[in-house]
């Protein structure tokens, strides 16, 4: 009798197919077979890496076709079972291979086939004969004596960092010691945060919201359960986190926290740093990869207390896991727009329900369907009204423009208030939500506006670069002293950006030091970091800025906070427009007034009975929300109902729309194949052009499924993908599908 064949069940990061079959390899492997290993597989002409997702004794090929493994990479599997089930998951449910779902979670190095970096750092350490030295005899070399003596106290040695940080640029001292033989090099554990071995610092007494939030969700720490944070700006959110953090730890479990941008607040970090005692693996894009993977590495292997990421640390392998918390939750950043398209938030939802421990939601302004989840009682709904430290909340008021002069897009009642501020010590954050010197640059002669060669767009003048840049392709040029079409001189410049902005107020206010927060002034290394420094020593008197101003930042001494225009916002076209103008208003004034001065916010604008606006004036963004609700329960969109969007581009204009005609026609055809229950209550809306329909030379289109029922909606899309899979693609045409859709761009 022939024994049982061992199949291995491989994913690869490939189009279309979900996992492949080989067989083992003929040497043993260092370790039995085990789901989560990373294999190097051979794969077409070449050689893969993939992820061993199960064994088996049957596949539907046959076995003298099958390929042999090549050999196993890493001494360890780098997920565990509950991991591969989350991704299997996701893999499912956002329609993608469950080679993409594995290969988003990975580090980038690992996509490859390198093996592990070692958990190691370079260092050095004092010879025998280096110990035995007099410092003395190296009185005439004060670097290497120094070097010397810092590797004499100690005996295991020290990373080059610390000496670095200890000592200085360490110069040719190193050459000059080792040479001697006085030292050498050696590899010391990468552990060494001076930080991770102090006790954590003891924080405020909990008031008593944050108690009670605490004490909800302490009290069900094991078992799933969604509980929505829901506290006004400054009421202490991170306090709640950290608490829960201690309590997990204290358990021996691992706690995640997600945030929508963490680069943009190195001040959560600190504070976590601070106050949560053992390793903390910070995991974001801004790290470079091997520093990126060894974090990633000290979550798998259970090693850091708590993980600190943006949103694919939701995918990283958490072998003791016992509570999420994801910051922000209504943040459009913690969805993933290309390949895997998943939201960290419901992912981070989905991960505690397979675990069986508590996720957090936390935000004080909740997403419609975080709301409409928690007013079903399906998620426990925690509040904090006040804010933390007897801070009062902000005042808004609505500044209506029109007729007003305006100097630097200021109303006078605004340049009032920002004099009376500056005079009494405070800060001012004054917010515009677009970069560049100006978004418009035309000819006064012939009317030639700056376009985008590439996309439907206009080209914004950066003039300190003296460039016109395309925001949405990239695309750029020199800034024309005539004007291209006619030649004229008189080519002019509309609108304001922050760039101009800065600008104008430094003329306006000369005396006061202004500082400028977007993405062009935070550019270089560092500049961030520098930028938020000088707003919290108090050197920066107004920090201007785009929507980073808006995120979590905690400046004690600002008092006032200008919204110049936010007009274009209220009458856009996406069905979440409105959401998220409002939860953005609600995040920039609670910049205001955090600690023992009130603040105040002037939100400018010359549509003042805009309902949007009166709503969030009158009943707060709560009563803007439940008025928001009726309205999208009335049209059916979500949470009332779901979608799915379906993309395609091609360089040709009548391509992309062609494609999802047919594809539309598909679905349509499905009527008589599947169910009548799956079906009924689909439907397809579209195709019609993008709202941009050319971008980067490409020409986009879009088709909306939309379903009352999410599982009937799932169930819909993987018949259809199957027959839109095999549809003919002529040169060029690139489709994806997104499920929950953030932006229907
Ligand atoms: N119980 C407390 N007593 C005194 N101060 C507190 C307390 N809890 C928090 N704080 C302080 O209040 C400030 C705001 O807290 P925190 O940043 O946690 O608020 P948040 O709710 O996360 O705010 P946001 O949503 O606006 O980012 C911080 O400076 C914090 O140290
Ligand atoms: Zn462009």
């Amino acid at each position: 009798m022939n024994p049982q064949p061992l199949i291995l069940r491989v994913a690869i990061e490939a189009p279309l197919a979900d996992s492949f079959d080989y067989l083992p390899s003929l040497d043993p492997p260092p370790l039995p077979w085990q789901p989560g290993l990373r294999l190097l597989v051979p794969f077409g002409r070449g050689e893969r890496v993939g992820v061993l997702l199960a064994l088996t004794d049957h596949t539907s090929h046959p076995l003298d076709r099958l390929k042999r493994v090549v050999r196993v990479l890493d001494p360890e599997p780098l997920f565990a079972a509950a991991d591969l089930k989350l991704l299997t998951w996701a893999a499912t449910y956002y329609q993608q291979p469950i080679g993409a779902a594995l290969f988003a979670a990975l580090p980038a190095r690992l996509r490859d086939p390198e093996p592990l970096t070692p958990d190691t750092l370079p260092g050095l350490h004092a010879t025998a004969a280096g110990h035995a030295l007099a410092l003395d005899t190296l009185s005439r070399a004060p670097k290497q004596r120094a070097l010397l003596a810092a590797l004499q106290a100690a005996p295991e040695g020290m990373t080059l960092a610390a000496l670095t940080a200890q000592l200085g640029e360490l110069g040719g001292a190193v050459r000059a010691l080792r040479t001697k033989g006085l030292i050498a090099e050696t590899r010391l554990a990468a552990a060494v945060d001076p930080s991770e071995h102090q006790p954590p610092a003891t924080g405020p007494t909990l008031h008593a919201e944050q108690q009670a939030a605490v004490s909800a969700i302490a009290a069900n720490l094991d078992a799933f359960g969604v509980f929505l944070l829901d506290g006004v700006t400054g009421s202490g959110k991170t306090e709640v986190y950290i608490r829960l953090i201690e309590q997990v730890i204290a358990q021996g479990r691992q706690a995640l926290v997600i945030v929508p941008e963490i680069g943009l607040t190195p001040q959560l970090r600190a504070r976590f740093r601070t106050r949560v005692s053992g390793p903390i693996a910070v995991l974001h894009s801004a790290l470079n990869t091997r520093e990126r993977e060894r974090n990633w590495l000290r979550a798998a292997r259970g090693e850091a207390h708590l993980i600190l990421g943006t949103r694919s640390a939701v995918l990283a392998p958490i072998p003791r896991l016992g509570l999420i918390m994801v910051d922000e939750e209504h943040d459009d950043s913690l969805k993933q727009q290309d390949g895997l398209r998943y939201s960290g938030r419901d992912l981070a939802i989905r991960r505690a329900q397979l675990v069986g421990c508590p996720v957090v939601l936390g935000s004080a302004t909740p997403a419609l369907e975080t709301l409409r989840n928690a007013q079903l009682g399906r998620y426990q709904w925690l509040r904090l009204t006040e804010r933390a430290g007897g801070a009062q909340p902000p005042q808004i008021s609505l500044l209506d423009i029109r007729n007003q002069p305006l100097r630097a897009g200021l109303s006078p009642v605004l340049r009032e208030h920002m004099q009376a501020e500056l005079r009494a010590g405070h800060q001012i954050l004054l917010f515009l939500n677009r970069r560049g010197y100006a978004p418009v640059l035309t000819c006064h002669a012939c009317g030639w506006v700056g376009e985008c060669p590439h996309c439907d767009a206009r080209l914004t003048l950066h003039l300190s670069e003296r460039r016109l840049w395309c925001h949405h392709c990239g695309w750029s040029c020199r800034q024309p002293e005539r004007c291209p079409a006619c030649q004229d001189e008189d080519v002019r410049m509309l609108g304001r950006g922050t760039e101009r902005l800065e600008d104008e107020l430094i003329a306006l206010f000369p005396e006061t030091r202004i500082a400028r927060l977007d993405r062009d002034s935070t550019r270089r290394q560092g500049a961030l970091g520098r930028v938020l420094d000088a707003v919290h020593t108090g050197e920066t008197q107004i920090l201007l800025g785009t929507q980073m101003l808006a995120k979590g930042h905690d400046f004690p001494n600002v008092t006032l906070v200008g919204i110049l225009e936010l007009d274009h916002t209220l009458y856009a076209s996406d069905f979440r427009a409105a959401e998220r103008t409002a939860q953005l208003i609600i995040q920039v004034a609670g910049r205001a007034g955090r600690a023992e001065h009130r603040g105040r916010v002037v939100l400018q604008t010359r549509h003042p009975e805009h309902p949007l606006l009166q709503s969030l004036l009158h009943a707060g963004y709560t009563g803007f929300a439940e008025a928001a609700l009726r309205e999208r329960a009335e049209a059916e969109l979500p949470p009332y109902s779901h979608l799915a969007l379906a993309r395609a581009e091609a360089p040709d204009p009548a391509q992309a729309l062609d494609f999802l005609r047919q594809a539309r026609a598909c679905g349509e055809a499905l009527a008589g194949e599947i169910p009548a229950e799956i079906i009924s209550g689909i439907q397809l809306l579209g195709p019609i052009p993008a709202p941009m329909e050319r971008r980067a030379g490409r020409y986009r289109a879009q088709l909306l499924i939309q379903c009352a029922e999410r599982p009937r909606l799932q169930r819909f899309l993987a018949h259809w993908l199957r027959a839109v899979r095999t549809l003919p693609r002529r040169n060029g045409l690139r489709w994806s599908l997104d499920v929950d859709p953030r932006d229907l761009l």
